[in-house]
C-alpha cells in the first residue's frame, strides 16, 4: 500500500538520528485517512484495506522499505536553550516522492519511546491528534504552507496526562522535518560538520536554486535569507488569517517554511492583539502581535548555528548574516500589507494601505469584533449605500467602524474595478469558516465518547473555506460566552 520509501535522512551519519522501532499498539482503530493526499503520495489505493493500514499507522508493523528513525534537535523553549529535545514520540519511517516529484517526509507521532523520550511516555493523546489534523487541513485549505494530516489512528490504549485519555497516532507529510533546532543541536556541539550536511541538505530538499553558488560563504548566507523570506511570508500569512501558533520554539519552527507542531494553536475569535491560547505561556511570549518578532528572534538564532559556514573569520560572518536579520522586520511589514491589500480587496498598492488595514483592526479591537466575519462581511458594505447590518452587528461599538467605511469606499473607488469584481476578490481573500476553537473542542470531546461523526462535518467543511457552509450547524458563528475556549492545555 505504501510507496517506496528513500531513506534520504535515514542514510545521514548516525549522530543526526537514532534508528528506533515504534511501540505496538493494543488495538488500533484508523479514525481518519486522508485519500487525496494518501493518492498524492502515490499509495497504492485499490490495495487500500483498513485493518492493515491501521496497523501500519499506529506502528504495529513497519511498512516495508521503511527504516524508522528519530531525529535528532535542540531548542530554545520560551526563549531557553535546551540542548537536547529530539523526538520524543514521533518517527520519520522515510521520504517518499509525491506524483509532482516532490520529495515528502512520512512521520509518526505519538508510536512510543524513542533515545530522545526523556521523561516522556513517547505517547499522544487524541484529542490534540485531532486538532493537528483538523488544523493543518485547515491551513492547507487556506493555501498557507504547513505539515499535512495523512492519517489517525486510535490505539485502544489510555494515555495520562492531567486525567486518562484514549491514545492515539498521527500520521503527518512534511517536506520536511528540519528545524532550526536540528542545526542548533549540532552548532552546540561544535559539529560544524554537521551543521553543513544540514544546510546541504535543506538547500537540496528546499531551495535547490542555491545549489550552484559557487562560493560556500555566499551559498549558505543565501540559506539563510531564503529561510528568511519564507518565515517571514509564512507568519504575514497567519496573521491574515488570525492564527496563533502558541509554541513558537526554535524547535517548531521548520527550514521549509511549512506551518509546524499544532500543540495550543488556534484562531483567533474576537480581535485582540494580545491574545494567546497556550496554557502555559503566562508571559504572552507568543501571542498573536508578538508572532513576527518571534520568527525574527528565532531566525537570529538559525542564523547563529550557520556562523562558522559563512566565513571562518566570525566576526566578518556576523556582519554578513546581520542586516539579513534585521531586514525581516521591514519583509514582514511587506508581506503583511500585501496580506491585508487582498483583504480589503485591493489589487493595487498604494503607500496608504498598510495604515488603512491597521485602522480597520484598531477598529475591529474597539468593537470587540469576530475576527473572520468582520472580514468576511466587509463584502456587505461595498456599496456606498449599503447598510451591512450582518458587518455591523458585530461590533460592539460601532463609531470607530463607521468612520472607517468611507475611507475604505473611496480607497476602492480607485481600484477601477466593478463592486461586483471587489466582492469577489474579498470572498476569495476572507475565509467564510475557519475551524473556530469551541468547534474543535467539541469534535474532539465527541470522538473521545467514539463519535466521530462532528470531526468528519468540521473537517469537510474546514476544507473548502470559501465557501460558506451549507450545513444544519453553523461552522462560522462565534462562540457564545460559553462556549468559549480561552486556554488550550500544552501538555500534548
Ligand atoms: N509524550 C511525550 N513523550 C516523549 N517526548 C515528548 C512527549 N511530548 C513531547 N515530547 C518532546 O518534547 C519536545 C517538545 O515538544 P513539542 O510539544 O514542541 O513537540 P511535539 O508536539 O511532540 O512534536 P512536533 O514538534 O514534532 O510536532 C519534543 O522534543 C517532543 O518530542
Ligand atoms: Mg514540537
Amino acid at each position: 500500500m505504501f510507496p517506496s520509501f528513500s531513506l534520504r535522512y535515514a542514510r545521514l551519519p548516525e549522530r543526526l538520528r537514532a534508528e528506533c522501532l515504534p511501540t505496538p499498539v493494543e488495538r488500533p482503530r484508523l479514525v481518519a485517512f486522508n485519500r487525496e493526499l494518501a493518492d498524492e503520495l502515490g499509495f497504492d489505493l485499490a490495495a487500500f484495506e483498513a485493518d492493515e493500514a491501521a496497523g501500519a499507522l499506529a506502528g504495529n508493523q513497519v511498512p516495508k522499505g521503511a527504516e524508522p528513525v528519530a531525529m535528532a534537535y535542540a531548542g530554545h523553549q520560551f526563549g531557553n536553550f535546551v540542548p537536547q529535545l529530539g523526538d520524543g514520540r514521533a518517527l520519520l519511517l522515510g521520504e517518499v516522492v509525491d506524483r509532482h516529484g516532490r520529495i515528502r517526509d512520512i512521520q509518526l507521532k505519538g508510536s512510543g519511546r524513542t533515545p530522545f523520550s526523556r521523561g516522556g511516555d513517547g505517547r499522544a493523546p487524541l484529542g490534540p491528534v485531532l486538532r493537528e489534523y483538523l488544523v493543518s487541513e485547515a491551513m492547507h485549505a487556506l493555501g498557507i504552507p504547513t505539515t499535512r494530516a495523512l492519517a489517525a489512528v486510535t490505539t485502544g490504549e489510555r494515555v495520562f496526562r492531567r486525567i486518562p485519555e484514549p491514545g492515539a497516532v498521527l500520521t503527518r507529510v512534511a517536506s520536511s522535518h528540519l528545524r532550526v533546532g536540528t542545526f542548533q543541536y549540532f552548532a552546540a556541539r561544535g559539529d560544524t560538520e554537521a551543521v553543513r550536511l544540514l544546510a546541504d541538505e535543506a538547500i537540496a530538499r528546499h531551495y535547490p536554486h542555491l545549489s550552484d553558488r559557487a562560493d560556500d560563504g555566499e551559498r549558505y548566507l543565501a540559506l539563510l535569507d531564503a529561510v528568511a523570506e519564507r518565515q517571514t511570508e509564512l507568519v504575514a500569512r497567519w496573521m491574515g488569517v488570525g492564527f496563533i501558533h502558541g509554541v513558537m520554539n526554535t524547535d517548531n519552527t521548520a527550514i521549509s517554511g511549512e506551518t509546524i507542531d499544532y500543540g495550543p494553536c488556534a484562531f483567533m475569535d474576537t480581535f485582540d492583539p494580545r491574545t494567546v491560547y497556550s496554557s502555559i505561556d503566562e508571559q504572552g511570549r507568543y501571542a498573536y502581535v508578538n508572532q513576527p518578532v518571534v520568527i525574527q528572534w528565532n531566525l537570529a538564532r538559525f542564523a547563529e548555528t550557520l556562523v562558522p559556514l559563512i566565513d571562518s573569520d566570525g566576526e566578518r560572518a556576523v556582519e554578513r548574516a546581520t542586516p539579513i536579520i534585521r531586514e525581516v522586520s521591514e519583509r514582514f511589514e511587506a508581506r503583511w500589507r500585501e496580506v491585508m491589500r487582498a483583504k480589503l480587496g485591493l489589487a493595487t498598492d498604494e503607500d496608504g494601505d498598510g495604515e488603512l488595514a491597521q485602522a480597520l483592526l484598531d477598529a475591529m479591537r474597539a468593537g470587540r469584533a469576530d475576527f473572520h466575519l468582520a472580514f468576511r462581511y466587509l463584502a456587505d458594505a461595498v456599496e456606498a449605500a449599503a447598510e451591512a447590518p450582518r458587518l455591523k452587528d458585530i461590533f460592539e461599538s460601532r463609531d470607530e467602524l463607521e468612520a472607517w467605511l468611507p475611507r475604505w469606499r473611496e480607497r476602492l473607488a480607485r481600484e477601477e474595478a466593478s463592486n461586483a469584481d471587489i466582492v469577489a476578490r474579498l470572498n476569495a481573500a476572507n475565509p467564510a469558516v475557519i475551524p473556530r476553537n469551541h468547534r474543535v473542542a467539541e469534535a474532539i470531546a465527541a470522538a473521545e465518547e467514539d463519535d466521530f461523526e462532528p470531526f468528519e462535518a468540521l473537517l469537510a467543511v474546514i476544507t473548502d473555506p470559501y465557501t460558506t457552509p451549507d450545513t444544519e450547524v453553523d461552522y462560522t458563528r462565534p462562540p457564545r460566552d460559553e462556549e468559549r475556549v480561552l486556554r488550550t492545555f500544552c501538555g500534548t
